[in-house]
């Protein structure tokens, strides 16, 4: 079998992205002066996998809409190298769990589209767009419909949507929570292959114990809004990351 590496011509037109390192500096964000996130002092390093992981309520929502500039911190700042993030930025995507492709749009449309809000010339769109689902493992899926997918698939044309932008810093919302166990460890096993290659920063929210374990090479717990864990996912084990959690 054919491996995907970076010498791979479409490899490298899809994967030139270099990760920025993420600073969170006191961010605050309360929804009613009390529900919410921080303060959160947090430094993700330029190209660090680092697996976000709460109890339902502990903010990790809320900490991914900060990130991806949806809600503006009430105090303290998020830097992404060198400059705020004060909104949506091009620096940066998202891949949320489901529901996130245009069902009207094939599927190499659908790739192009974060492309063309950036203002790609539209040869390079589609190059760029091509490169990505062949990355993915999806090379001639791109002129199919969304509908004809598995919803595996459909989570291999999101992701290649966000790699086609080559960001920064890629935000992934539990992004496989939706599919069964084994297409989740399967594509678990690729976003950590396609992050080796795309060099991007990745912050991966998931509420799945042995996901923030074998994805991460960093594990943060937040629990009632703060960070109660930060550590290497090496120095972790499931029982000692379980009982932070439900404490
Ligand atoms: N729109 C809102 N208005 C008021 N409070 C909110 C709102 N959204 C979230 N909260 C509160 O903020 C806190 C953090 O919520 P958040 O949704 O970020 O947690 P979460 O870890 O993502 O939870 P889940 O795993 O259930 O999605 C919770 O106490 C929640 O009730």
């Amino acid at each position: 079998m054919m491996s995907l590496t970076m010498t791979r011509p479409e490899a490298t037109t899809a994967a030139r992205a270099q990760g920025a390192p993420l600073t969170l500096d006191g961010v605050t964000y309360r929804y009613d002066g009390r529900a919410g996130v921080g303060p959160l002092d947090v430094q993700v390093r330029a190209g660090e996998f680092v697996c976000v992981i709460g109890p339902s309520g502990s903010g990790k929502s809320t900490l991914l809409a900060l990130l991806a500039g949806f809600l503006a911190p009430q105090s303290g700042r998020i830097l992404l190298g060198k400059g705020e993030v004060r909104g949506p930025d091009p620096r940066l995507t998202l891949v949320q769990q489901e529901h996130a492709l245009f069902p009207w749009r094939t599927v190499l449309g659908n790739v192009t589209f974060g492309l063309e809000a950036r203002r790609v010339p539209r040869a390079e769109r589609v190059a760029r767009a091509q490169a990505a689902l062949a990355l993915v493992g999806l090379p001639d899926a791109g002129k199919r419909r969304v509908h004809q997918l598995s919803g595996g698939q459909r989570q291999r044309v999101a992701l290649a949507r966000a790699l086609a932008v080559q960001p920064e810093l890629l935000l992934l919302d539990e992004p496989f929570s939706a599919l069964d166990v084994q297409t989740r460890e399967t594509l678990g096993d690729e976003v950590l292959r396609l992050w080796r290659e795309a060099g991007c920063t990745v912050v991966f929210v998931t509420h799945h114990l042995d996901e923030a374990l074998s994805l991460g090479q960093r594990v943060i717990a937040l629990k009632d809004g703060e960070v109660a864990l930060d550590a290497p996912a090496a120095d972790l084990t499931r029982e000692e990351l379980a009982r932070v959690i439900r404490q």
